[in-house]
């Protein structure tokens, strides 16, 4: 069978980076060698501030030293997902979670954004689940995503129908568009545009009040959950289903294509029980979405990080499918890369030598870094499974658990798994999912499966996959 994707070494730069690591090599050799003959002279060179001049030098030199091999084999991925199509039968279910914290610092119109991009990937529905989880608990959150399923009904039949090659993101795709020659402007584009335009103010007038008014509340059962009681620190397990992407589902009765999965949680908490902040959220996703749907793959997106390319999902696959050593991947990593840097990206947010350069090194050695936010993981490996060497990936495994439960019982049966109680005396948090107790929990727990002895690949295509907003101030 014709491979999946394939590698290929950068070379370009190769000749200017050895002369200049030659004359970087050629000065630690030199401040060494002054060091000792200094040391050995019995004269200055042996005060405690020569000494320790030198073991900054030496640590610097090994930093230095274990860098190269990195900065010399730079490697540049490319995947080739028609040639997927000859294995479309095993296409595995893939859950996506979207993390959101805080409903004022992270408005829930630009959240709804980002799960609608996730929404309108180009892949089967049936087998695609969206899951946000509001670490906020809420209820204008909640409500938006409401918007946002009834929104998709409109907005997936019109970006499968007409956009192609640009970002699926409601709020960036009519930037880029409108701002383009107003002329050729379709009236489909212009219906959608005005249907999203009506969503926006609902939901922030609803902001702006404070409140959700009774008849919105009346529409949804959801809503019950929110009471005086509720706060962001204190509420209980709050899951609901809002699209059940299994047969045929709401809008197809409509008339519209079907939708994927689309379910809203917001983990128990309480004072006094730790929550693990970003970690804790994504091990309450990994438990609640393994009740619902247990797809085999995991793309979690922070919330202002949306999908910029319908068919990323199919390229990330080309990695975990490969016949020869797909098998040995746990994750695949995307650059975090930004759309509103400001000119000559002053505050070098797109980190550019790191990403180009460093994370593309390390991911030619099998071994690229978890970043947190545009990761493609396995399940198996994220749950803390340890790789074996016969280990052969059945993308079957998806268990058929929810057939013959209802929307409800899933829900009920999710709400568990979400508990702040759920966790006590369990492995969750040091064997099992992400790390807990640091402040990278992604970089720890990205070491912690390669310790484990699975392989990771970066990414990072022509056409990014992830967009996101970078501080620019
Ligand atoms: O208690 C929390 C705190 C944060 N988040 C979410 O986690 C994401 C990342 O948090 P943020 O404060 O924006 O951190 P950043 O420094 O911007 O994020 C980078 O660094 C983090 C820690 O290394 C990674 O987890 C992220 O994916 C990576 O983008 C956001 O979507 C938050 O909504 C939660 O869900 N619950
Ligand atoms: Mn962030």
């Amino acid at each position: 069978m014709q491979p999946l994707f394939e590698t290929r070494e950068c070379r370009k730069g190769r000749v200017a980076y050895s002369l200049f690591a030659g004359t970087i090599m050629a000065a630690i050799c030199a401040i060494w060698l002054y060091r000792i003959q200094e040391l050995m002279s019995g004269q200055g060179g042996r005060s405690w501030a020569c000494i320790g001049m030198f073991m900054a030098e030496l640590w610097f030199s090994f930093y230095w030293i274990i860098s190269q091999p990195v900065r010399f084999k730079v490697c540049r991925h490319s995947t080739f997902k028609e040639r997927l199509l000859t294995r479309e039968d095993k296409l595995p279910g893939v859950d996506i979670f979207v993390c959101t914290a805080d409903p004022v610092m992270e408005p829930p119109i630009m959240v709804i954004n980002t799960v609608l991009s996730a929404m309108s990937f180009n892949y089967p529905p049936d087998k695609l689940s969206v899951y946000l989880s509001d670490d906020g608990g809420s209820q204008f959150t909640f409500y938006a995503l409401l918007e946002a399923s009834n929104f998709s009904k409109h907005c997936l039949p019109f970006c499968n129908k007409f956009i192609v090659d640009q970002p699926r993101n409601p709020e960036a795709y009519f930037a880029q568009v409108i701002n383009g020659n107003a002329d050729h402007l379709s009236q489909e584009l212009l219906d959608i545009k005005k249907k999203y335009e009506d969503m926006k103010n609902r939901i922030e007038s609803a902001i702006t009040k404070g409140s959700i008014s009774k008849e919105i509340r009346d529409e949804h059962d959801g809503f019950s959950e929110w009471n005086d009681q509720v706060t962001k620190q204190n509420h209980q397990s709050i899951v609901q289903i809002i699209i059940d992407g299994r047969g045929t589902n709401a809008a197809e009765k409509e008339g519209c294509d079907q939708l994927p999965t689309l379910v809203y949680m917001a983990r128990e908490k309480r004072p006094g029980w730790p929550h693990n902040f970003k970690a804790g959220a994504m091990n309450s996703l990994i438990r609640v979405s393994s009740e619902i749907d247990n797809g085999s793959i995991i793309l979690n997106l922070d919330c202002d990080m949306f999908a910029n390319n319908a068919d990323s999902i199919q390229e990330a696959l080309c990695f975990f499918m490969h016949e020869k050593s797909g098998h040995e991947i746990a994750f695949v990593q995307h650059p975090q890369i930004f759309y509103n840097t400001t000119p000559n990206d002053l505050y070098s947010n797109n980190m550019h030598v790191i990403v180009q350069v460093e994370f593309a090194g390390t991911g030619s050695y099998d071994a690229a870094m978890y970043c947190g936010t545009n990761c493609f993981h396995r399940r198996e490996s994220l749950s803390g499974r340890k790789y074996l060497k016969d280990y052969r990936w059945n993308s079957d495994i998806e268990a058929k658990k929810k057939a013959g439960k209802t929307s409800q019982e899933l829900e009920e049966a999710s709400k568990v798994l979400a508990n702040c109680s759920y966790e006590k005396d369990t492995q969750w948090g040091t064997q099992m999912g992400l790390i807990y107790g640091f402040a990278v929990e992604d970089v720890v727990t990205g070491l912690t499966i390669q310790c484990r002895g699975w392989k990771s690949v970066f990414y990072n295509p022509k056409r990014a996959a992830f967009l996101g907003m970078a501080p620019t101030t």
